[in-house]
Order: structure tokens, then sequence, then C-alpha cells
């Protein structure tokens, strides 16, 4: 399934925050949007997965405008998991991830009951949380936590699974457990996945294509070692960042310091 903005605007408090963007995202891949804080990258997310309504130009799922879509439709070929996202209190991490079940539920239509504990259980198992089921979400760390969300969002079953920032506040270890689940549900399912990344390593390292969201619209998109270089980080981030190559022969940018005008 293929993701397409095109001609994006979006403005909020009278502000350009997108503007005439257009985008293509490769099925299959996994893409990283970088950017400077404040570019846009989390109104680009809500708004490819249908959380705004206030914008012009267009969002296509398979081209079919997502317009022409109810959130159920969306919601079973794509999921988000939000920055910060939380659950209501006393939310335990089973009912959590059965939440992401709604686009498979309505009034009209009983629910596939083995198809839900089923989906329930693949996401609890490729997200390593099956162990907190019973535990209430408030209860879990930084790390368990972004794990049942991200199990939620696995639950909805999608072709296509946006991420804003999903190593933030995690350790470092922490952050390549989640990478590394991202990439295998990539690798063994060929889902999509689209994510928010401020790790500039971890783009080069665990994205197949680089998207830089700066001056309202994408600026450049496309092979990680074509993009994330040090030119690039000079002019979008205004930092000066030496390469190294690491024992596993993978490039490895090294911030060193602001470019001072
Ligand atoms: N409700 C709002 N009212 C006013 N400004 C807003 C509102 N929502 C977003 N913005 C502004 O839109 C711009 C883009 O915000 P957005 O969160 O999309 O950026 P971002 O690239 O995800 O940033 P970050 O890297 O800091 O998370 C920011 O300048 C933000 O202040």
């Amino acid at each position: 399934m293929t993701l397409s903005i095109k001609n994006l605007s979006v403005r909020i408090a009278h502000k350009d925050i997108l503007h005439d963007l257009s985008i293509d995202f490769a099925a299959g891949k996994r893409t990283a949007i970088i950017g400077p804080n404040g570019a846009g990258k989390s109104t680009l997310l809500k708004t490819a997965a249908g959380l705004r309504t206030d914008y012009t130009g267009s969002v296509q799922l398979d081209a079919v405008d997502i317009r022409r879509l109810s959130r159920r439709d969306i919601a079973r070929r794509l999921a988000i998991l939000p920055q910060g996202a939380t659950a209501p209190p006393d939310t335990t991490v089973q009912q959590l991830v059965d939440y992401g079940r709604f686009p498979y539920r309505s009034w009209f239509r009983a629910s596939d009951a083995k198809a839900d504990r089923e989906a329930v259980e693949w996401a609890m198992a490729v997200t390593h949380t099956e162990q907190f089921a019973a535990r209430q979400v408030q209860t879990l760390s930084g790390g368990e936590r972004q794990r049942a969300f991200l199990a939620m969002a696995l639950a909805q079953q999608p072709e296509i699974l946006l991420l804003d920032e999903p190593t933030t506040y995690l350790d470092i270890a922490h952050q390549l457990e989640v990478m590394d689940i991202v990439a295998k549900i990539n690798r063994d399912y060929g889902m999509t996945v689209i994510m928010v990344l401020h790790d500039i390593n971890h783009a080069l390292q665990y994205a197949d294509e680089i998207a830089v969201l700066t001056g309202h619209h994408i600026a450049a998109q496309g092979r990680p070692q074509d993009i994330l270089t040090v030119d690039m980080l000079a002019e979008v981030f205004h930092v000066k960042a030496d390469v190294f190559v690491n024992s596993q022969g993978a490039a490895v940018l090294s911030p060193v310091g602001l470019v001072r005008d």
C-alpha cells in the first residue's frame, strides 16, 4: 500500500506550518523523517493519519483520498503511535492493546473474537509485552510503556505504521530494542514504516530512505548515505559533525559543535 501526500499545506494560528509539501512513501520500506524542532514533522504524521482535517492538498492511500475513507477504513490500513501517547487511568496493557482492534468492531458488525484474540496475542508477542498484560499502563517504565503502545498500534494490523519519535525518553538499550522491533516487523511482515527520528545515527542505521523536512516542505529525499551528510547537518541543523566508520563497518555521524556564522 502506498501513501502519497500531494501539495499539502497546513496553516496553524495564521502561520504556514507545511506549504505545498509532496512526498510518496515507498511501500514496504522504512522511511525516516528528520528535521529541526518545530519543522512540522508531527503535523505531517498526524495529517497523514487522518487526525487533522484543516489542510489543503491531499493524502492518498493507494491513490484513494483519505477524505473518502471512514476513520475505521483508515485505521485498518494505517496506525500511528503519536508522541507522548497516554492511556486513561487504570487501563491495563491487555486493555490498551485490545483497543487496537477498534477498526474491526462496530455496532452493526459482530467482532471476530478469534481474529481479535490472535491479533492481540501476536502484537504482544512481537513487542515482548505479554508479561505486562495485567499491569496498569501507568505503572510501566518508559521503555515498557512505549512497547505497550507499539503493541496497540500493531494490533490494528495496519499495512503502514507511523511512529513519532518512538525512542524519546528511552535509555540507549531500550532505544535499540524499539528500533529492532520496528525493523523486524518491517522485515518479517512487509509493514511500511514511516518514523520521525531525531537521532541521525538511528536514521542512518535503521532507515532505507530519509526525508528531510525543513522550510515547510520536503527539502531532500533519498538513501541515508546520500542524504545524511556532514554538509546536510551543517545546512539544516547548523551542526558541525565528523564521520567515523564503526566496528560494524557502518558510517556514524558525530556532532562536534554548532556551526558559527
Ligand atoms: N495548536 C497549535 N497552535 C499554535 N501553533 C502550533 C499548534 N500546533 C503546532 N503548532 C506549531 O506548528 C509548528 C510545527 O509543530 P510540529 O509539532 O509539527 O513540529 P515538529 O517538527 O514535530 O517539532 P518537534 O521536533 O519539536 O517535535 C511548531 O512551530 C508549533 O509551535
